[in-house]
């Protein structure tokens, strides 16, 4: 479980998270709102790449400013531009190459890569260079790696950003199937339907907590009514 009490950030003089405190247990958490309005700083902070400035987040009871290695293998992270995310030449290299450490042999690895190819759509194209993938397949890529690692908890940041409405779906629904607790960032506000816990964040706080629904119309009527 993540656990933020009382977290504050800023860059610079600019506070973009603003005191905010909060339990994610859930199994399906959406986070919206606002270009800037403090959301991927939020997210960064879940499984420290960000820490908060004042306050702290927990993982499992683990403060993401002491515990960063335990809390990075607990909590993956996914962001919006798989580009930057895949960092090996080859489809099964970038994938693997989030084993290194985990003491698996080499049998056990490439079955490891197997399986997880598979269950992203990505078997055919185990040796392809992933550069030349089609931004759908990237960003199943780009997942693939996170989950090889077995994260409890996946947090998404934009994963279907750049992405056209059929690829939209295929990532949805892979994020949906997933065992795992996920906290998904969107701006694509129908792919939150089902989802138990939507957050609505402006200006550096929460300013709705609830079902899917109700925040989706809470985070419409707010943009409404900006000048
Ligand atoms: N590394 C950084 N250095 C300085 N300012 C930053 C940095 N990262 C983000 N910001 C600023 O902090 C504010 C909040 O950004 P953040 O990316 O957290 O918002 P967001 O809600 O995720 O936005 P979007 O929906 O556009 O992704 C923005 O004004 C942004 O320009």
């Amino acid at each position: 479980m993540i656990r933020l009490e009382n977290v504050t950030h800023a860059y610079g003089d600019r506070v973009v998270v603003d005191d905010v405190s909060l339990e994610l247990s859930e199994h399906r958490i959406g986070l919206i709102g606002a270009n800037g309005s403090g959301k991927s700083t939020l997210a960064r902070m879940f499984n420290g790449l960000v820490v908060p400035d004042t306050g702290r987040v927990l993982v499992d009871g683990l403060d993401t400013r002491r515990h960063v290695r335990e809390v990075r293998r607990r909590v993956g992270f996914v962001f919006s531009d798989a580009d930057t995310q895949i960092i090996m030449p080859t489809v099964a290299e970038d994938v693997r190459i989030g084993l290194r450490g985990s003491g698996l042999d080499r049998a056990g690895i490439e079955e490891r890569v197997d399986a997880i190819l598979a269950r992203h759509g990505l078997a055919d194209h185990r040796d392809h260079p992933a550069h030349l993938l089609s931004g759908g397949q990237k960003q199943m890529l780009a997942l693939a790696s996170v989950m090889v690692t077995e994260p409890r908890i996946l947090v998404c940041d934009e994963p279907t950003t750049l992405l056209d409405l059929r690829n939209v779906r295929i990532i949805t629904e892979t994020l949906r199937a997933l065992p795992q607790q996920v906290i998904l960032l969107t701006h694509h506000l129908d792919t939150l339907t089902g989802f138990d816990r939507v957050l609505v964040m402006d200006a550096g706080r929460i300013v709705f907590d609830g079902g899917p629904e109700a925040a989706v119309e809470y985070y419409v009527d707010l943009m409404e009514r900006r000048p």
